[in-house]
C-alpha cells in the first residue's frame, strides 16, 4: 500500500514502529515524546536529515530528509489557496453588506409597512440580526463538526437567499424582523465557519493573510453597503432593493462551494486521509510527495486523534470538558473571547453605524456621505493589515493599533467638550480623530480576533470559536443598542473617554497575555499556551527576535 508512490513504509523504518507500520500518519508514535517534539518543532531545532529519519529502504533517498522547516515556507505554493479563501471569504460581504444596509434602509423606510416606525421598531429592526448571529455562534459550533465547515456554508447562504427575499418582499414590521432575524442567523453561521476553515487550510507563513481576507470582504460590503444608503436616499421603495441585494453574494458563493473541497483539518478527522493528500498536493504543487505526506503527519499528530470517539452528544461533552479543563484550551478560549470584546467595546460599530447621525449632530451637512469616506477607511487600512499582518506579526500590529486607537479615542472626547463651548472648528478635529480611530482599528484589532480559530487545537476547535464568535456578537449588540442612550446620559465626551478607556484595557490585557502567533503551525499554538500567557509572550518575543520560523 503507499500513497502516490510513497510506499508507507517509509515512514514505519523512520520510527522503528511495528505496530504503526502500514500507516504514515502514524509515523511518530506517542510514546516517542522527544523524537515527536522534535519533528514538530518544538525543541526549535530546524528538521534536518539524520540517521534516524533516512529511508534505509529507498537507498537514503527519501524526500524527507530535504525537509526542514525553513523550506517549507520557501515552497511554491499555488494560487488554487487564494482562490478557496476568497470563495469562502465571500461570506464577509454578506456579514458587512447587511449589518451596514440597515442604518440607510431605516432612514428612507418611512411608512412603507404601514406607519411610521417607533424608536423601539427600530431599534426591534436593528437588532434582529446581531442577536440572531449570537445565537447561532453560539449553538452552531457543534454542527461545524458533525456537518463539516463546507456543507454549513452552503447552508449559510441558502439561509441569507431566504431572509434577504423574504426581508425585500415584507409587507409588516413582524415579517422584515423575520427576515432580519433569518439572515442574522446566516451571519453568525458564517462568522464562524469561514475564520475556522481558511485556517484550517492555510499554510501557517499566510494564515494571517488568508483570514483577513474574510474581513477585506467584510468591510467592503459595509462600504457598499454606506455607498448605496447614499443612492438610494430619495429612492421610492428603494430599502426593498438594498435588502434584497444581499441575495446575490450568497448566490455567487453558493455556486463555486461545489467544486470547493472540504477543510483537510476536518478530513483527517474523519479519516479520509487519500482525499486530504490530494488538497495538500494541489496546495503545495512543488513539494515530494514524501513532504505532502510529511506535511499530512505533522498535522495529524496535533490533531490529537482518537480522543473524538462516541456519538455527537458524547463528542460535545467531551469538546467542551476539554475546553474548560485543559489549561492551554482555557487560555485559548479567554484570549479570543477576549480579542473579540475588545474588538467590539472599542466602540468601532456604535461609530461605524452611527456615523451619519454622529457627523450631523457635530454640523456636518452631508453626513451620509462622510459615512462613505468612514467605510472606505475601514476598508483601505483592512487591506493594508491584509498585506503586511504576516509580516509584521499579530502583536506588534494590535499594540500600535490599540495604542493610536486610544490617541484618537481621547482626542475625539476632548473635541466634544470644546465643541459644547461652542467652538465650531472642533467638528474637524473631530472628523479626522474619528477616521484615524477607524484607520487603527482597521489595521489591528479589527481583523485580529478573526484569526480565532487558530488558538483551539482540533478537538475544541469549533465549540471554542463557537463562544468567542458569540462573545463578538453579544459585544456588537451591546454597544449599538446603548449608544445613543449613552451620548444621551454620560454625554459625548464621557462615551468616548469610556470607549478609550476599553481600549486601555484592551492594550494591557493583551501586552500580558498574546504571544505573537505568525507563522506558527496552528497544532503548536496550544502547546505554546501551555506554558502560560507571559511565559509564551516571552518565548515568543525571543523567538522573534532569534527568528526561527515554524513548519506548515
Ligand atoms: O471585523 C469586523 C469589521 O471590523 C467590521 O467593520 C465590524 O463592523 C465588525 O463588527 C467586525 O467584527
Amino acid at each position: 500500500m503507499d500513497i502516490k508512490g510513497i510506499p508507507l513504509t517509509t515512514f514505519a523504518t523512520t520510527f522503528d514502529s511495528p505496530k504503526e507500520d502500514l500507516d504514515p500518519l502514524s509515523a511518530y508514535p506517542s510514546s516517542n515524546k522527544k523524537l515527536k517534539d522534535e519533528r514538530l518543532g518544538l525543541n526549535e531545532v530546524p528538521i534536518e536529515a539524520t540517521d534516524s529519519n533516512m529511508d534505509v529502504s529507498s537507498g537514503g533517498n527519501n524526500p524527507v530528509d530535504e525537509v526542514t522547516a525553513e523550506g517549507f515556507h520557501e515552497e511554491k505554493i499555488s494560487s488554487w489557496i487564494w482562490i478557496l479563501s476568497t470563495v469562502a471569504g465571500i461570506s464577509g460581504i454578506l456579514f458587512g453588506y447587511d449589518t451596514g444596509v440597515i442604518s440607510g434602509a431605516l432612514a428612507v423606510i418611512g411608512s412603507d409597512l404601514g406607519k411610521e416606525l417607533s424608536s423601539k421598531q427600530r431599534e426591534l429592526i436593528t437588532s434582529a440580526t446581531p442577536f440572531a448571529a449570537l445565537l447561532s455562534g453560539i449553538t452552531s459550533g457543534w454542527l461545524a463538526d458533525l456537518l463539516g465547515r463546507k456543507r454549513l456554508l452552503m447552508y449559510a447562504d441558502g439561509i441569507f437567499v431566504l431572509g434577504s427575499i423574504i426581508m425585500a418582499v415584507s409587507k409588516n414590521i413582524a415579517t422584515l424582523v423575520a427576515g432580519r432575524f433569518i439572515v442574522g442567523w446566516g451571519i453568525g453561521l458564517a462568522s464562524l465557519i469561514v475564520p475556522m476553515y481558511i485556517t484550517e487550510l492555510a499554510p501557517a507563513h499566510m494564515r494571517g493573510r488568508l483570514v483577513i481576507i474574510y474581513v477585506v470582504f467584510i468591510t467592503g460590503g459595509q462600504l457598499v453597503a454606506y455607498a448605496l444608503n447614499a443612492a438610494f436616499e430619495n429612492v421610492n421603495q428603494g430599502w426593498r432593493i438594498m435588502m434584497g441585494l444581499g441575495a446575490i453574494p450568497a448566490l455567487c458563493q453558493l455556486v463555486p462551494l461545489f467544486w470547493t473541497p472540504e477543510s483537510p483539518r476536518y478530513l483527517l478527522k474523519q479519516n479520509h486521509v487519500e482525499k486530504v493528500y490530494k488538497i495538500m498536493s494541489r496546495i503545495h504543487p512543488g513539494a515530494k510527495p514524501g513532504e505532502i505526506a510529511y506535511k499530512v503527519t505533522l498535522i495529524q499528530e496535533g490533531m490529537n486523534f482518537g480522543t473524538l470517539e462516541g456519538n455527537q452528544f458524547q463528542r460535545l461533552k467531551y469538546s467542551f470538558k476539554r475546553l474548560f479543563s485543559v489549561p492551554s484550551n482555557r487560555r485559548s478560549l479567554f484570549i479570543a473571547c477576549f480579542l473579540q470584546a475588545f474588538q467590539q467595546f472599542s466602540g468601532t460599530n456604535a461609530i461605524q453605524y452611527f456615523s451619519a447621525i454622529i457627523f450631523k449632530s457635530v454640523g456636518f451637512k452631508n453626513s451620509i456621505q462622510i459615512s462613505v469616506v468612514v467605510g472606505a477607511t475601514n476598508f483601505l487600512f483592512t487591506i493594508l493589515a491584509f498585506m503586511l499582518i504576516d509580516r509584521i506579526g499579530r502583536r506588534r500590529i494590535l499594540l500600535c493599533s490599540a495604542t493610536t486607537m486610544i490617541i484618537s479615542l481621547s482626542v475625539c472626547a476632548i473635541s466634544y467638550h470644546f465643541l459644547e463651548l461652542k467652538k465650531t472648528a472642533w467638528k474637524y478635529v473631530i472628523l479626522g480623530s474619528i477616521i484615524s480611530f477607524l484607520a487603527s482599528y482597521a489595521f489591528g484589532i479589527g481583523n485580529i480576533p478573526w484569526q480565532q480559530a487558530e488558538l483551539f487545537p482540533m478537538e475544541v476547535r469549533a465549540l471554542g470559536t463557537g463562544f468567542s464568535t458569540a462573545v463578538n456578537w453579544s459585544g456588537n449588540l451591546i454597544v449599538s443598542a446603548t449608544f445613543l442612550t449613552m451620548m444621551e446620559s454620560i454625554t459625548s465626551v464621557g462615551t468616548f473617554g469610556l470607549f478609550a478607556g476599553f481600549c486601555f484595557a484592551g492594550l494591557v490585557v493583551c501586552f500580558f497575555t498574546y504571544p505573537e502567533l505568525a507563522g506558527m503551525s496552528i497544532e503548536h499554538i496550544s502547546i505554546l499556551l501551555e506554558k502560560g500567557f507571559w511565559n509564551a509572550v516571552k518565548e515568543r518575543n525571543s523567538k522573534r527576535k532569534s527568528n526561527i520560523k515554524d513548519t506548515y
